[in-house]
């Protein structure tokens, strides 16, 4: 095998060159004279009429002849860029051909070619172990291999074989880090991950295991999706504010030094610079966010009193969601919707308590397997925008591939009606118990009939192989970015204004008392500010934004986005991916 020359020295730069030369001239000052002496060497033995063959086999073995040979492969090696590796194998090619024994028959070229192969032959991979000698005739021949997982994915695939239930490497991606170790090969059947047997677990389970283990590497790096904004500039607590690096709500970072437990060094991605900034810890972050907190006015409406007030409101039964679009429920202004938990979700948004929590979400990249069911895709934006509108038409553009949740409510079912078609029909106890359970991921009431979305509704869909396309209100976005769904959450957001007079001009909106009619201006000037007010205030967790401009241009969009949803890697939360507890 010829040497990798990928791990070589690199080529030597034109002035070397030529030192290179002056050192030659000064190491075989009568260059002219040996090569002189070779040839009247040559022409006394053709006069002594020696053959050809011994002549040049007592020529090649002369020790003058051989380091003036090296020293000019040297010269080569130097003139056309060889690297190390390079000239080592044409030495050895040079050595090879002294001890090639010259037939009569044979010349200069095949013998220079027999020392090719001969070289070529070499291994000069390293030595291992031999085998031990007595081992049984049906024991297996296995070998250990140990991989420092770095940043980069590993660079292979896997594939189970369905008869047999073996794991075997499918494919090693070239130039990844399995390939530049040579330790796996195509064909290599897997026994055990960090001592875990593979036999029979589902590839899916067996690179859950390579994505959860730490113990692969200690240089393991971290990604995380910042929950919050931060401007070393205006932090007076940061050392250097020069060597700090400003993130935004939802940007991708890679940490790649935590040693000091205050300042972590990251890059933002995708990243356009080598150079690390400074940024502060999780634990640095909760901090001063406290610190922010504590200091500024008491509100009485927290998150968690606001919640409280919905829960009681619904047991009272008189709660009234008025932000149902999926349901088309009332169209509520915000102003009349104080009380509820929009106002809850527009007023004490995640930039609160969730982020004190949690100003960094550990993301990994994650591609959707195909036979798994497809990810939950969620639409988000302010009423009016038309979330509705461009989920009804992607799902009909292929109504076997998208679908919506069928919705469970309290009221009595029309005379055309079939529960699980149009609503699954239950009553007021069963709708409480599955509030109480958590089953919802939105509802409401309505005219004193209650309205729910539910985890189930989605996941029948989801089981039947089709992609479930739902919207939900920002409160909803904790309920949908979890392990089971793993929502895709796509924000639609308003053009401006005035680009909105001119593509709703003949378009309705459905107004609090159901009724629809044409936009007014300030409809538009309203959906803008709630736009703004919830791009501000959710954007960490948008995975895709689409302006809905003109409705054509949108729902191709949209179409293009939810594939690439399903069929592109993603980062999501490193919780979706890790087994309980890992995270
Ligand atoms: N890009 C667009 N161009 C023109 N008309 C649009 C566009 N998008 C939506 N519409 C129209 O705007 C109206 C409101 O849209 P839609 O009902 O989908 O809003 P929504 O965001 O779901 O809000 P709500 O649930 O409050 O109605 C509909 O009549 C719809 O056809």
């Amino acid at each position: 095998m010829r040497p990798d020359v990928e791990n070589g020295s690199a080529p030597l730069e034109m002035g070397e060159k030529s030192m290179m030369l002056q050192v030659l001239a000064l190491h075989v000052p009568g260059l002219t004279q040996i090569l002189a002496h070779v040839i009247a060497e040559v022409r006394g033995s053709v006069n002594k009429d020696i053959n050809g063959a011994e002549l040049l086999y007592s020529l090649l073995n002369a020790p003058w002849l051989q380091s003036l040979l090296k020293t000019l492969l040297l010269c080569i090696f130097a003139l056309e860029g060889f690297q190390v590796d390079h000239f080592q194998y044409l030495i050895s090619c040079v050595e090879c051909v002294s001890t090639t024994e010259i037939t009569e028959t044979t010349c200069v070229f095949q013998a220079l070619l027999s020392a090719h192969d001969t070289v070529s032959l070499r291994d000069y991979e390293p030595d291992l172990p031999p085998l031990p000698k007595d081992l049984p005739e049906d024991e297996e021949a296995m070998r250990i291999v140990c991989l420092v997982k770095n940043n980069q994915p590993l660079g292979a695939t896997i594939r189970r074989d369905d008869v047999t239930g073996e794991i075997y490497i499918a494919r090693v991606i070239h130039g990844g880090l399995v390939d530049r170790s040579g330790l796996l090969h195509a064909g290599d059947r897997l026994v055990e991950v960090n001592g875990q047997p593979v036999f029979g677990l589902e590839p899916e389970q067996i690179i859950q295991i390579l994505v959860s283990t730490h113990l692969l590497s200690y240089y393991m790096l971290l990604y995380v999706r910042a929950m919050v904004d931060y401007n070393p500039h205006v932090d007076p607590s940061i050392p250097c504010a020069d060597a700090g690096m400003a993130f935004r709500k939802g940007d991708i970072l890679e940490i790649v030094d935590q040693s000091d437990t205050l300042w972590w060094q990251a890059v933002k991605l995708p990243s356009i610079s080598a150079c690390a900034g400074l940024i502060p810890s999780t634990s640095l972050l909760k901090r001063s966010q406290k610190e922010l907190w504590w200091s500024q006015p008491y509100h009485p409406h927290t998150c968690d009193e606001l919640i409280a007030i919905d829960e009681k409101c619904v047991e009272a039964g008189t709660f009234s969601s008025g932000f149902r679009r999926s349901l088309h429920l009332c169209r509520q202004r915000r102003g009349q919707a104080f009380g509820t938990s929009q106002f809850c979700t527009l007023r004490c948004p995640a930039s609160c308590y969730s982020s004190l929590a949690n100003p960094y979400e550990e993301v990994v990249r994650y591609q959707h397997h195909p036979e798994h069911p497809h990810r939950l895709i969620a639409l988000l934006g302010p009423s009016g925008v038309g979330v509705n509108e461009l989920r009804r038409r992607l799902i009909e553009i292929n109504p076997k591939v998208y679908q919506g949740a069928v919705p469970h409510t309290t009221r009595p079912p029309k005379c055309h009606e079939e529960s699980g078609r149009e609503y699954h029909f239950i009553s007021r106890e069963q709708f409480d118990t599955m509030v109480c359970n958590h089953r919802f991921i939105e509802f409401g009431e309505l005219r004193g009939h209650l309205y729910g979305t539910s985890v189930d509704a989605i996941k029948d869909v989801l089981a039947s192989g089709k992609i479930c396309v739902i919207d939900i209100e920002p409160y909803a976005l904790e309920s949908v970015r979890t392990a089971e769904l793993r929502a895709y959450v796509i924000f639609i957001k308003p053009p401006s204004v005035e680009q909105m007079k001119r593509t709703r001009m003949d378009s309705h909106i459905i107004t609090n008392y159901y009724t629809s009619r044409p936009f007014k201006d300030e409809d538009f000037q309203e959906i803008e500010d709630a736009g703004r007010d919830m791009e501000q205030h959710y954007c960490q967790f948008f995975d895709h934004a689409i302006v809905n401009d003109g409705l054509q241009a949108a729902c191709v969009q949209l179409l293009t986005a939810v594939r690439r949803a399903q069929d592109e890697p993603q980062w999501v939360p490193a919780a979706w991916i890790r087994p309980t507890g890992q995270s």
